[in-house]
């Protein structure tokens, strides 16, 4: 059942189209995400669902509720991540969330949402002096505090390190195993690929794609990149150059020294015929790769450009 289905949505800012057309639905417990470019228009698609600015067009309806009829009920089944900088220095984090359950009738606990985000150790530390990635693990437990149905959490590990990256990420896992729907956007396609059941590439304030990240991927019928070293050195990967570029399935050849790049629809079939040549010449290869698909060659296959986070 879609908790929450968004049609057309359109939003400018003067003659700047942040949002085009933006159209899709989300069910319950799914973690959706939406990613794109910088300036894609991701912040703007969730600052209109979560009724903080209105659209120009479209609707967004939360399984029949709209922002017109039903807001104080919509404001009661979602929770929002504030902005890190919304947080008050010189409060902790037990304080912060005190003051957010305040706001609401059957919040969660404090300490259950302390634990939950990791935070209990720093409880009692004024925000000030939390790390980036302390301050976005409060900024998630703010938005959970008054026990939400959907979560929503707009680029929760932007600017944070690997690890504190990967915390956050568990965060989130944790929220998909209680049942919570969570909306989420980011520019870092490993994150999306990790977290999510389906994701909505947007470039431009439009929809290119969207599916489970594995179906996705599954669909590129792109050729992909294969690797091979040559221990015997650069004269046997220029030998394999030549006889790889008479394969009708590979569309690409690159070779730098000893190591020989190409590109065919059919790896299995090329890697099996190079191979049976490298063997009746004596030549010895140390490393072979198929280097993986990811959602970043879905977004190159549907735009024709780069990823650039
Ligand atoms: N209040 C505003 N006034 C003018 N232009 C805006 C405003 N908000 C967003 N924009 C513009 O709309 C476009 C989409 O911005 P938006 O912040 O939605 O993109 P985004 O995908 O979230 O990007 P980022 O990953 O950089 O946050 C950008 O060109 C941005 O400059």
């Amino acid at each position: 059942m879609a908790v929450l289905t968004v049609q057309n949505l359109r939003k400018s800012f003067g003659s700047v189209q942040a949002v085009a057309d933006i159209s899709f639905a989300v069910e319950a417990g799914e973690v959706f995400t939406i990613i794109g470019p910088n300036g894609a228009g991701k912040t703007t698609t969730l600052e209109m669902i979560e009724g903080l600015i209105k659209p120009d067009g479209g609707s967004i309806s939360f399984g029949g509720m709209n922002w017109e009829k039903d807001a104080d009920k919509i404001k009661m089944m979602i929770g929002i991540q504030p902005q890190t900088e919304a947080m008050f220095d010189l409060l902790t984090p037990k304080e912060h969330l005190d003051l957010f359950a305040s706001f609401y009738s059957n919040p969660m606990s404090t300490l259950e949402i302390l634990d939950m985000v990791n935070l209990t150790e720093h409880r009692n530390k004024k925000v000030k002096h939390l790390s980036g990635g302390q301050r976005q693990r409060l900024a998630i437990g703010l938005a959970m505090i008054g026990d939400p149905q959907m979560l929503f959490l707009d680029e929760p590990t932007t600017g944070l390190d690997p690890q504190a990256r990967r915390n956050i990420w568990d965060i989130v896992l944790q929220l998909k195993e209680i049942g919570k729907t969570t909306i989420l956007t980011t520019h870092y396609m490993d994150e999306a690929e990790k977290l999510s059941d389906r994701v909505c590439i947007v470039d431009q304030g439009k929809v290119i794609a969207m599916d489970s990240p594995a179906a996705l991927i599954n669909n590129l019928t792109k050729e992909r990149e294969v690797k091979l070293s040559f221990i015997d050195g650069e004269f046997a990967a220029e030998d394999a150059e030549q006889y790889a570029r008479s394969l009708p399935s590979v569309v690409r050849i690159e070779r730098s020294g000893r190591d020989l790049l190409l590109w065919t629809i059919q790896p299995e079939d090329a890697l099996h015929s190079i191979f049976g040549y490298t063997k009746e010449q004596g030549y010895r290869v140390d490393q072979v790769s198929i280097r993986e698909m990811s959602l970043e060659d879905v977004f190159i296959s549907y735009t024709g450009k780069e990823w650039r986070d």
